[in-house]
C-alpha cells in the first residue's frame, strides 16, 4: 500500500513495513533535543526516576537559547544543572551560550537528518521537517522517556498536502505564504496532523525559506511540517555534517505517487500580497495595507523563524534603500546563530544595522517571547518576523504583536508604522 512522506517515515523508524493514520507505533528517535529551558525537567524527571545513563550521549543536543547571557539567578541555576548533566553523561553535543536558536543550531551542526524522527522539548522542533525529517516538540517529562531509551510513541498522523504554485513579488517571502496558510485553515486547523509543503514555489526555496514555513506548522496545530527532501536539502546537511564531524548515512524518503492526504489544497501566490498575523491570534491574517498606519514602538528582526541570513539581508536591503529607520522606534536584530552573526559580520550587515540606530544582539531567543530581553511595555505596540503574537507573549498584557517578514518588518522600521512594503 501506498503511504505519505511522514506515514514511511514513521514506518521506517518503528520496523513496520506499512502503517496508516491512527496507528500507534513504537518509533526510534535519531536527534532528542532539549534547550536551558525545557532541559532542566528533564534532567530532574531521569534523576527522580532512577535512570543512571541516557539511551545515547551522542544523539542527545543540547543548546542553549531562551535566557542566554543568564538573565536571572533562576536561568543561572537551570544552566549550571544542565552543564553538570552535559559532563556527568559526557552528551557530546552540547551548544553553551555562543550558539544562537536551537533551530538553527541543530540543522547547520548536521543533527538533523533526512528521513528520521526527531523530538525536541520544544513546540517550534517541527522546523526540521523542512529536511524531510518527521520532527515534533514534545514535553520535558516525555522527553525524559527518550533519554532513557531513544524511543517513543507516535499516532501516525494524517496528512494535509498544500500544493504551493506561482512566484512570489519581490516584497514577497515564504513567512508571506506560511501566514496566509495559517489565516486560512486557522490555528486549530491541522491539530495533529502533518502538515506537507510542496509544488514549485516549495522547490524553488531556500532551504532557510523553507524552514520559515516547516517552523510554523505548529502555529496551526500541526504535529510535523513536512518538505521533501531534495537536491538542496542532501547539499545542505552533508555539508553541514562534514564541517561538524556529525556526518552518518540517511535514506532519502519520500512519499508515494498515489499516497492518500486527509485533505489537499491548491494554493497559487502570484498575487499573494504581503500580510500581517495581527494581535493577539496567529490567524488574525489581513493584509498589510488593512492595518497600515497603526503605529508602532518596536521591530523585532529575528527567532527560528525569521533570523537567518537571507532575512537579514532583506531587511537590510530595505532600511539601506530608504535611507534609515525612524527615530521614533526602537529596532532590535538578532541573528538566529553564531554562524549566522559571523557571516552578517563579514558581509557588512552588522556595522550597517548599528549604523542605521538597530540594536544588534547576540544570537538568542531574544525578544521573540518576552522572557530574555526587548518587553514590549503596556500599550506598546510591536512588529515581529517570529511566530507567535498571543496576548503578553512579548511583554506586557497589554501589549500588540503583529507578525510579519523579515520585508514588511523592515518597511515597518523605517516608517515608525505599520505599511506594506510597496507603499514605502
Ligand atoms: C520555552 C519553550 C517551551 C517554548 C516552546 O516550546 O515553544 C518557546 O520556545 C516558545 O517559542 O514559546
Ligand atoms: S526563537 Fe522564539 S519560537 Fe523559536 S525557540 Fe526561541 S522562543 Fe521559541
Amino acid at each position: 500500500m501506498v503511504m505519505t512522506l511522514a506515514e514511511k517515515i514513521l514506518a521506517k523508524a518503528s520496523g513496520n513495513s506499512q502503517v496508516s493514520p491512527g496507528d500507534i507505533v513504537m518509533a526510534k528517535v535519531e536527534t532528542a533535543m532539549v534547550h536551558d529551558i525545557t532541559g532542566p525537567l528533564s534532567v530532574n524527571t531521569l534523576k527522580k526516576e532512577g535512570i543512571e545513563k541516557v539511551w545515547d550521549n551522542e544523539k542527545i543536543v543540547i543548546p542553549f537559547d531562551h535566557q542566554i547571557p543568564a538573565d536571572s539567578i533562576n536561568a543561572a541555576e537551570n544552566h549550571i544543572l544542565m552543564r553538570n548533566f552535559v559532563k556527568e553523561q559526557g552528551i557530546k553535543h552540547f551548544y553553551d551560550i555562543r550558539e544562537g536558536v536551537c533551530h538553527q543550531v541543530l540543522p547547520e551542526k548536521g543533527h538533523v537528518v533526512p528521513g528520521t524522527v526527531i523530538v525536541g522539548a520544544d513546540s517550534h522542533t517541527c522546523t526540521y521537517g523542512a529536511f524531510g525529517s518527521f520532527a515534533t516538540g514534545i514535553g520535558s517529562t516525555d522527553m525524559a522517556a527518550v533519554f532513557a531509551t531513544g524511543e517513543l510513541w507516535f499516532k501516525v498522523p494524517e496528512t494535509m498536502y498544500f500544493n504551493i504554485s506561482g512566484h512570489l513579488k519581490p516584497e514577497v517571502m515564504s513567512k508571506d505564504i506560511i501566514l496566509s496558510i495559517i489565516g486560512m485553515v486557522g490555528a486549530d486547523g491541522a491539530t495533529y496532523k502533518a502538515a506537507q509543503f510542496a509544488g514549485e514555489t516549495v522547490k524553488e526555496m531556500t532551504i532557510a525559506s523553507r524552514m520559515t514555513m516547516s517552523n510554523m506548522a505548529i502555529e496551526m496545530g500541526g504535529k510535523a511540517g513536512l518538505i521533501e527532501p531534495d537536491r538542496k536539502t542532501v547539499e545542505y546537511v552533508k555539508t553541514a555534517m562534514e564541517k561538524n564531524n556529525t556526518a552518518r548515512p540517511f535514506d532519502i524518503i519520500i512519499g508515494d505517487k498515489n499516497a492518500e492526504y486527509e485533505e489537499k489544497f491548491e494554493i497559487e501566490v502570484n498575487d499573494l500580497e504581503p500580510v500581517m498575523a495581527c494581535p493577539h491570534n496567529v490567524d488574525n491574517v489581513k493584509t498589510v495595507r488593512e492595518v497600515s498606519g497603526t503605529p508602532i514602538d518596536q521591530v523585532f528582526i529575528g527567532s527560528c523563524t525569521n533570523g537567518r541570513i537571507e532575512d537579514l539581508r532583506a531587511a537590510l536591503n530595505v532600511i539601506e534603500k530608504h535611507g534609515g529607520i525612524s527615530k521614533d522606534i526602537r529596532v532590535i536584530v538578532t541573528p538566529a546563530s553564531r554562524s549566522v552573526m559571523l557571516k552578517a559580520l563579514d558581509e557588512g550587515l552588522i556595522q550597517k544595522f548599528y549604523k542605521y540606530g538597530c540594536v544588534v544582539t547576540n544570537p538568542s531567543c531574544s525578544a521573540c517571547m518576552g522572557a530574555l530581553y526587548g518587553l514590549l511595555g503596556p500599550k506598546e505596540v510591536g512588529i515581529a518576523t517570529s511566530n507567535r503574537n498571543f496576548r503578553g507573549r512579548e511583554g506586557s498584557l497589554e501589549s500588540d504583536v503583529y507578525l510579519a517578514s523579515p520585508i514588511t518588518a523592515a518597511a515597518c522600521a523605517v516608517k515608525g508604522e505599520i505599511i506594506d512594503p510597496r507603499d514605502l
